[in-house]
């Protein structure tokens, strides 16, 4: 008999415990993200998603757990994050508003040669409909072109993990559909994505697993439509629109 070869998940999160003073944030929060997979993590407000994202991302340091990247312990750094291919979009957006559209995606590129850095800014900018913005102030731009900025700044760094921070807030049908078709493609390359979403059709529509978290806890983690009928999941919700 033989045996199947054993594959490392791109992210694994093991037992992840946070607390803020008394409060315990995350209680033994585990799941893997796979190649090229998409994860989405969903919750009501307060269940811990963002702080799963921080402690990937080494901002909160976990009282238990573990977070391994490729099967070695995730980066405690920014310049670690950016060498394991870590790259992450905030809820705020963080964009440098004074600068434009362009400076804004070199930002994570300064340690690649010039004309790579302006190569591969300008190929997420086509990518997302934003070339023909490259010289706008960033802070001048509407919320959802604002947002694109933000996503490739992401992406400039052709991240093999990409975690999304409510990606689709704030934005129309339109805007949310040609998400849709970013994140698919990135997928389709081979990078991981963990997402943290309300916009449930959106989930339901991008994700190939959920991930639920309730009170720092997975009460569910499965194939979207499972998750979305699991009674734990609607008991979580109960009262709200989000898994109508
Ligand atoms: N820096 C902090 N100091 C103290 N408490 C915090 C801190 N960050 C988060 N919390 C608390 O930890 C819990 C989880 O917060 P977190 O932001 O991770 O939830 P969330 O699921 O992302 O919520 P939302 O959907 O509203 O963004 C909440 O009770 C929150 O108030």
């Amino acid at each position: 008999m033989t045996t199947p070869p054993r594959t490392t998940p791109r992210l694994r999160v093991s037992g992840l415990e946070v607390a803020f003073g008394g409060l315990t944030a995350l209680n033994g929060v585990s799941f893997d993200v796979g190649d090229g997979e998409t994860v989405a993590l969903i919750g009501p407000n307060g269940a811990g998603k963002t702080t799963v994202f921080n402690a990937v991302c080494a901002l909160v340091r976990p009282r238990a757990g573990t977070v391994a990247v490729d099967g070695r312990p995730a980066p405690r750094n920014a310049t670690g994050l950016l060498r394991a291919g870590i790259a992450r979009t905030l809820q705020g957006l963080g964009l440098f508003e004074h600068m434009s559209v362009l400076e804004n995606v070199l930002v994570p590129l300064s340690s690649v040669p010039a004309v790579d850095r302006i190569a591969k800014a300008c190929k997420r900018l086509e990518e997302l409909d934003l070339a023909h913005l490259a010289d706008r102030p960033a802070g001048t731009l509407p919320y959802p072109e604002r947002k694109r900025v933000a996503l490739a700044r992401a992406l400039a760094t052709d991240p093999r993990l990409l975690l999304l921070d409510e990606p689709a807030g704030g934005l129309g049908a339109a805007d949310i559909a040609a998400l849709a078709d970013t994140v698919r493609r990135v997928a389709a390359e081979g990078c991981s994505v963990l997402l943290v979403e309300h916009h449930v059709d959106f989930v339901m529509d991008v994700a190939d697993r959920v991930v639920v978290l309730d009170f720092g806890e997975v009460i569910a983690c499965g194939a979207p439509e499972a998750v979305r009928t699991d009674p734990a999941v609607e008991a979580a919700y109960l009262g709200l629109e989000a898994v109508a």
